[in-house]
């Protein structure tokens, strides 16, 4: 672990932005405010016609279930997976209650003594020079090191995992460049504080162990009250963050129960219709504004301002740690940073075996027990009674680089979705812990993200067994005369309106949310799929999932130039795309066949076909991967003989449960 930041002599920090935006808010000293969404009322009335709808389609399976003999089985198939998919409807929902927006004033902050200037403590980490170039690491730390803060009072923990002499020598030159760097940017007023944005742009205008030994030798050096984390690759691009943060964190309000206030996570490079949707704008921003109106925002691993004391317990009871010098209010002399017996300590307390027979990683610091760290860590200091808040100023806060090959997307969400059946199947599983201190919203919202790889379930059934029904004839849906059609259309409908209106209200596009909802589909066909499977063998200790570090570097020319012209990469290891290759498969035959039955069978199938046909429309790329297309980003051969197997599997399969 290397340590910066401080030890360089401290220079004057010029506020000229904020001075500037001083002169336009003279008057009220309020650090920050915060309002209701205006779409709240017209939500709140959808979500009470929406839950009528899927009260009287539950009525509608149990009434056919009792009543027809002949499709019980698929009648209780369709049954489950509506639960399913009732459930995460019902948990978006609860986010859709009480959004609200924030804005705050650091301008005001800086007329504050510099003795309210809180010392800062940050946390970057990396583990693979190949996948994470130390170039983009050295970056990311200059860029926090620029913050317009006193140079003096911030401190930078980089961790990493690889060992790499590399990134060592890179942090060490990274260093002698910093000496120029920060005062050139705080004296020309630079906004753009990673050099590498700075000097391409035109306008020259596993993890939580990693965590919890930086925040044991941190306590020992430096013991700054906020501590923010990073990712390797995500670089400050707005100086003014820190003192966004301590609007929040200094308001005598909020200070005591407020645990971190957490920037969303936002992405460069990503192409004009986000194909993959990389950006993830329901998790990082739509969701994210719903959460803030309840207990706040979940934490999402990194651009999280935290304040120390968050990690010894709930806001009443604080937990300490096993030796005086981790506790969280102590004061460290900063003359003491050097001294022997302080290294000495800190090479101690970053020992492997130090956390044997400890608290650590249980009931204080970063808890383990899932893969993905950051979320279950959030949910324990929600349920300890912390709370949060989300802070999304106009110039974003962060950026880091998104995967942009389609099989590193669905390897980082099967290991998502593979840390969420962790918690799912664990002690302090969001189903059923919780719900009393987070309350009912709350609960259901953290619920949205377990509920998310249970829905492997319902989508090769929903993708499958209408489409081999409509093949053969039967139908599994109302007719267009039945009346309960019009509550399929009504529920399709309504649920993808407000999942459009969610998207465009909060910055989105019609482009990006067609191919966000395309992606839905997909993780839940690949990555939750195989990530279910991955789970299962871990549980019966057949296998042990890692932590794959997610590829942030783009060396293959011809990928990139795919990327930029938005054509689908499905990569050379490819059976992860197996289980969408055989529901696109299927899809097509039976959106043919259901055409041709129209005439034939008058308006029997009209919701078969419709589903079939929605299908089709978004399995395009995959048609044209597996025909027309001869780069190497198409999908090979052997996937498509195989899927084109599969589906002749399917529909003899068909054959023997429908006729
Ligand atoms: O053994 C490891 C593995 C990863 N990392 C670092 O952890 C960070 C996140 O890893 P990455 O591969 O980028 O994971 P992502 O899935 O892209 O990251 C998201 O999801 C992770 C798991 O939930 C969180 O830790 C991250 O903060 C969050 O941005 C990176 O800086 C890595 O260098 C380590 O330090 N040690």
């Amino acid at each position: 672990m290397y340590i910066w930041g401080h030890l360089f002599s401290p220079k004057p920090f010029v506020f000229n932005f904020i001075k500037m935006m001083t002169a336009q808010r003279k008057g009220s000293t309020t650090l920050h405010t915060c309002h209701k969404c205006r779409r709240t009322i017209l939500y709140r009335c959808l979500a009470v016609i929406h839950t009528c709808g899927i009260i009287a389609l539950m009525y509608h399976h149990v009434h056919s279930l009792l009543t027809e003999n002949t499709t019980t089985l698929i009648t209780s198939l369709l049954l489950l997976c509506d639960v399913a998919l009732a459930f995460l409807w019902a948990s978006t929902t609860s986010l859709r209650l009480n959004p609200v927006h924030r804005t705050e004033y650091p301008e005001k902050y800086v007329a504050k003594p510099e003795e309210d200037f809180p010392k800062l403590d940050v946390f970057i980490c990396t583990a693979d020079p190949y996948k994470e170039p130390p170039m983009m690491v050295v970056n990311t730390t200059l860029s926090v090191m620029a913050y317009d803060y006193p140079s003096d009072k911030i401190s930078v923990y980089v961790s990493d995992d690889g060992g790499s002499s590399l990134t060592l020598f890179a942090l060490m030159e990274a260093v002698k460049f910093s000496e120029h760097w920060l005062p050139f940017c705080k004296k020309n007023s630079v906004q753009d504080r990673s050099p590498e944005v700075y000097f391409s742009s035109n306008s020259r205008s596993w993890t939580e162990e990693a965590e919890n030994l930086k925040l044991r030798v941190s306590s020992v050096m430096t013991n700054s009250p906020i501590i923010l984390t990073l990712d390797c690759d995500m670089y400050s691009n707005n100086p003014t963050s820190p003192l966004r943060a301590l609007c929040y964190l200094s308001d005598p309000n909020l200070k005591s129960g407020l645990g971190f206030v957490q920037f969303p996570q936002k992405f460069q490079g990503i192409n004009r219709s986000d194909i993959y949707g990389s950006e993830l704008r329901r998790p990082f921003e739509i969701n994210m504004v719903g959460y803030d109106g309840l207990m706040g925002p979940i934490h999402v691993g990194t651009g999280c301002f935290f304040n120390r004391r968050v990690f010894f317990g709930p806001p009443t009871n604080l937990i300490l740690p096993e030796i005086d010098e981790l506790g969280p209010n102590r004061i460290v002399d900063k003359h003491t940073l050097k001294a022997q017996d302080v290294l000495a300590l800190a090479h101690d307390v970053a020992g492997c075996n130090y956390e044997r027979n400890t608290n650590w990683g249980s009931k204080i610091g970063f808890r383990y027990g899932s893969l993905v760290e950051d979320y279950y860590t959030g949910f324990l200091l929600h349920c300890e009674g912390w709370r949060s808040v989300f802070c999304r100023p106009q110039r974003a806060a962060f950026y880091g680089s998104s995967p942009k090959c389609l099989t590193d997307v669905m390897g980082q969400q099967m290991r998502w979705s593979i840390g969420l059946l962790e918690m799912a199947f664990s002690r302090y599983s969001p189903f059923t812990y919780g719900f009393k201190s987070l309350g009912l919203l709350t609960g259901l919202g953290y619920c949205y993200y377990v509920v998310g790889p249970f829905c492997s379930v319902s989508l090769p059934v929903y993708g499958l067994l209408p489409q081999l029904a409509l093949i053969y004839g039967v139908s599994v849906f109302p007719k267009a005369s039945d009346p309960w059609f019009w509550l399929y259309i009504f529920l399709f409908v309504s649920a993808y309106a407000q999942d459009l209106s969610d998207f465009l209200l909060e910055g989105g596009t019609y482009r990006k949310w067609w191919n966000d909802q395309r992606m839905w589909v997909m993780r839940g066909l690949s990555s939750f799929f195989f990530g279910t499977i991955q789970f299962t063998l871990k549980t019966l200790n057949l296998s042990t999932p890692g932590f794959n570090v997610t590829s942030k570097a783009n060396d293959d020319e011809e990928q990139r130039k795919r990327y930029e012209q938005e054509i689908f990469d499905f990569g050379s290891s490819s059976s992860m795309f197996l289980p969408v290759t055989v529901v696109a498969v299927v899809n097509l035959f039976a959106f043919v066949w259901g055409l041709y039955g129209l005439y034939a069978w008058g308006d029997g199938f009209v919701l078969e076909l419709m589903l079939a046909s929605f299908a089709v429309v978004n399995c395009l790329p995959i048609y044209e991967a597996m025909v027309l297309r001869k780069d190497d980003g198409k999908l090979p051969k052997g996937v498509c003989f195989l899927a084109v197997i599969l589906t002749l599997v399917l529909i003899v399969f068909g054959y023997f449960l429908f006729k």
